[in-house]
């Protein structure tokens, strides 16, 4: 009977009136706010399917990508009570036809789906912010439980993907653990310690003022297990990893998005840093009482050969990315290096705060080939004690000398893991013992002679190098001039927005 603006005035003043005397306030939640997504709207279906579970008589069930666990949540239009200190909060999940399509960058849902709350009004000061972030907490929580780890990377380059993510991700299923990681269990479990003290340390970081993140830099020789080392700590804490490739990363801005994307509770590797850019020690061709590059403002700084050369991206971006303010725009993260030749690294990038603390994965040593023979072959502890032909005497005397990594260890122990364990381990005698007699040999180089040699070609390495770019310099002395003042412009530009 009514014409449809009328009939349109009395609902809202009904409603008026229903609000004026209902003790109660609604709130909701939708799931698409204008054209982005509500992440609320998907924490709360999280948040509720952990007491939908329990008490709601029709649940729908959903399984998400990568994820190993069900959930439940309420089906349409149903109710779901729950309490929150005291105060009762009713949840309807609503869900009703959309009406015809208006238009929008990207396709809608047919159906709008929202939340609402149902809270007293005397209880909206009380709980509501607390309630929300509860809601928040439990859904990180309860996701994080029921998904799988996973690996990022940026392989794409500074490429986003259409929800302007730059990580690609794939599950994470390394089954590397500190238990089967093969190194000295008093290190391993100072280790363990560390990253335990870090993971509840929430309110030490508040309380000292300290952003809530950990640097660890692993060294050692190739197939020492410093990868494996890696995907052990995702394992113990439960985190996902971001392995930057810092070849695909062309400038120090595109170095600071990729770590906003980053999320917290996650570990964020940068393997072989030597061999990703080029960090020499900048202090080597540098004027006395000149302060560092990183510390010098104006339209110089940071460029020189360390800097700005080979890769746009600079040390004083990595330093930034890791202690800088950026480095805090989430919360709960580990910083984790990896390099073969730490002399090789700056020490402003070794400093306390950077790189809290520094592992040596070293070569094999007894304890470690103990728990490699559990691994692969079984051994329990004690099985070889007190033997007659003393097998694991022999193998303590030769190991230290033979200088093998756990790799080459892990290797022969594959090799002859169908073989009758005691076999095994007596081939590997062989081989150690073998191993040993070549170090001793007068030609070959013990491991100090070798890393001394090693620091030697890289030292002439890099005079050649630098040679041959003022070499290159004096010849083409107008292009070389323009190239550099381009180079500063730029340079210089970025320094000033970090400063
Ligand atoms: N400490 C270790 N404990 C258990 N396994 C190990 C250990 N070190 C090496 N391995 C074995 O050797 C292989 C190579 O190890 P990993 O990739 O972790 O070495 P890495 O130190 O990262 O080498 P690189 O410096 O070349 O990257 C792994 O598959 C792992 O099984
Ligand atoms: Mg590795």
């Amino acid at each position: 009977v009514f014409p449809p603006e009328l009939r349109f005035a009395t609902a809202k003043l009904f409603n008026r009136l229903f609000n004026c005397f209902s003790s109660y306030c609604y709130f909701d939640i939708t799931e698409i706010d204008g054209v982005n997504t509500n992440e609320l709207y998907n924490a709360v279906q999280v948040y509720l399917s952990s007491s939908a579970s329990v008490a709601g008589s029709r649940l729908s069930l959903t399984r998400a990508l990568n994820s190993s666990a069900f959930t439940f949540g309420l089906s349409n239009n149903d109710r779901l009570v729950d309490t929150f200190r005291g105060a009762t909060a009713t949840w309807e999940h609503v869900v009703t036809q959309r009406q015809a399509q208006t238009f929008s960058w990207r396709p809608l849902p047919d159906e709008k789906r929202g939340f609402t709350l149902r809270i007293e009004k005397k209880d909206k000061p009380l709980i509501l912010q607390a309630y929300l972030d509860h809601i928040m907490d439990t859904a990180n929580d309860i996701r994080r439980r029921n998904q799988d780890r996973l690996l990022y990377t940026n392989s794409r380059g500074g490429a986003m993907d259409s929800r302007g993510h730059p990580w690609e991700s794939v599950p994470f299923k390394h089954p590397s653990t500190f238990d089967t990681l093969a190194m000295d269990p008093s290190k391993k479990e100072e280790i363990m310690a560390d990253l335990r003290d870090f993971a509840e340390g929430n309110a030490f970081y508040q309380k000292t003022g300290r952003a809530w993140k950990r640097g660890y830099l692993l060294y050692g020789p190739p197939g020492t297990g410093k990868s494996s080392m890696i995907a052990a700590m995702a394992n113990f804490l439960g985190y996902d990893i971001y392995d930057l490739e810092l070849t695909e990363v062309h400038t120090n801005s595109e170095l600071r998005k990729l770590l906003m994307k980053t999320t917290s509770k996650s570990i964020i590797v940068i393997e072989d840093i030597d061999c990703s850019i080029n960090l020499t020690n900048r202090s080597s061709k540098k004027p006395p009482n000149e302060p560092p590059s990183e510390f010098r403002a104006g339209p110089g700084a940071r460029t020189g050969p360390d800097d700005a050369t080979a890769n746009s991206i600079t040390l004083s971006g990595l330093l930034n990315f890791t202690d800088g303010l950026w480095s805090c725009c989430g919360s709960e993260r580990i910083f984790v290096f990896t390099t073969n030749r730490i002399e090789k690294l700056d020490p402003a990038l070794l400093r306390s705060g950077r790189m809290d603390m520094h592992i040596f994965m070293s070569y094999c040593s007894f304890p470690a080939l103990k728990i490699l023979m559990k691994n692969y072959l079984g051994f329990d502890d004690g099985e070889l004690d007190g033997e007659e032909d003393g097998l694991l005497k022999q193998l303590e005397e030769v190991i230290d000398e033979a200088e093998i990594t756990p790799a080459d260890v892990s290797e022969l122990l594959i090799k002859n893991r169908r073989r009758e364990k005691r076999e095994a381990i007596k081939e590997l005698l062989e081989v150690l013992k073998s191993r040993r007699v070549e170090k001793k040999k007068p030609g070959s180089r013990s491991a100090a002679a070798r890393k001394k040699r090693l620091n030697e070609e890289l030292e002439e390495e890099e005079e050649e190098e630098e040679e041959e770019q003022e070499k290159r310099a004096l010849e083409s002395p107008k292009d070389g001039g323009e190239a550099m003042d381009m180079c500063n412009g730029k340079e210089g530009g970025e320094k000033g927005d970090e400063n």
